[in-house]
């Protein structure tokens, strides 16, 4: 393991702690992971829905990541909410010059059902920034928005997970079945073969957050220079852990437990 595994999140914001920004600079920290983050949207948001969105001006977003990357370490990155093509644009020329694992979580709408980028911007996200990822982490209706198929079995995921590696250029996908019924199964597909990742089904509503945990615990695994699988074993863990014991707090959804992986022995 490096001495300091440095990580940098790319997303929007979520006042209330459960998501974005936030849940990812806990999951760094849960981690052992140096955490630093690049705003894209000021989201006012809570465990109900969505109330109001900010977007950071493009060049004031292109200042945070050249401040960071001018002077930081990176070993991994992760991007979440980005709102809009003309901040897409921007990143796909800088994330080019980055030479380290970048893991997308391809966020398109809250768990509340409040859409969180634009209409036009998500086939933007698929065609030019989807073929500079190591891994995406679509759940199943950002997977079914990314290949145009519907998802409805295990079978239909595991397909949907190599569609998006060879015909979109994805590194890696990662098709997250948390949508849907029975067992929370998960299915890899690294470009040579298919791993699924399984738990049982918890029943809470509190899955505010739950994909950008996921995705910032695979990206911290990643920075720490562990394979791709073992990043994904070990974040499945993680976000159960947080799932299992997450917050009954707030009128809606709420959050998940960062540091529930403590008291469940979760390697780091
Ligand atoms: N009720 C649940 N019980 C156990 N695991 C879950 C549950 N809901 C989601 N998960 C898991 O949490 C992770 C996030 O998945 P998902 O909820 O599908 O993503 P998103 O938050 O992007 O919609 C996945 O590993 C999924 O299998
Ligand atoms: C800024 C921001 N980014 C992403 C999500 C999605 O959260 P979830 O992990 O519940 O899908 C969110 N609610 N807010």
């Amino acid at each position: 393991m490096r001495n300091i595994p440095c990580a940098l999140t790319i997303a929007g914001t979520d006042p209330s702690g459960g998501a974005g920004i936030h849940a990812d600079l806990k999951t760094f920290q849960e981690l052992k992971t140096y955490g630093m983050s690049v705003i894209t949207s000021v989201v006012a948001q809570n465990t109900t829905g969505v109330q109001a969105v900010h977007h950071i001006p493009v060049n004031m977003i292109e200042q945070q990541l050249d401040s960071v990357i001018s002077d930081m370490p990176l070993h991994a990155f992760k991007t979440g909410m980005i709102p809009t093509i003309e901040i897409m644009e921007m990143l796909a020329g800088k994330v080019s010059e980055l030479d380290v694992p970048y893991v997308m979580d391809p966020v398109m709408v809250a768990t509340s059902g409040d859409p969180l980028i634009a209409e036009d911007a998500r086939t933007y996200l698929r065609d030019h920034l989807l073929p500079m990822t190591s891994l995406v982490t679509p759940n199943i209706s950002e997977a079914e928005e990314i290949t145009g198929e519907k998802i409805e079995t295990l079978e239909d995921m595991r397909c949907a997970a190599a569609l998006i590696v060879h015909e979109f250029g994805a590194g890696a996908a990662l098709i997250k079945g948390g949508h849907l019924k029975g067992d929370a199964i998960d299915f890899l597909y690294d470009g040579e073969s298919i791993h699924s990742f399984s738990s049982e089904r918890i029943e809470t509503t509190n899955t505010h957050g739950t994909g950008c945990t996921y995705s910032a615990a695979i990206t911290a695994y990643l920075s720490q220079g562990y394979s791709l699988g073992d990043a994904v074993k070990q974040a499945k863990d993680f976000v159960t852990a947080a799932i299992r014991h997450s917050f009954s707090i707030g009128k809606g959804n709420g959050p998940t437990n960062h540091w529930a992986h403590r008291s469940e022995g979760v390697e780091q």
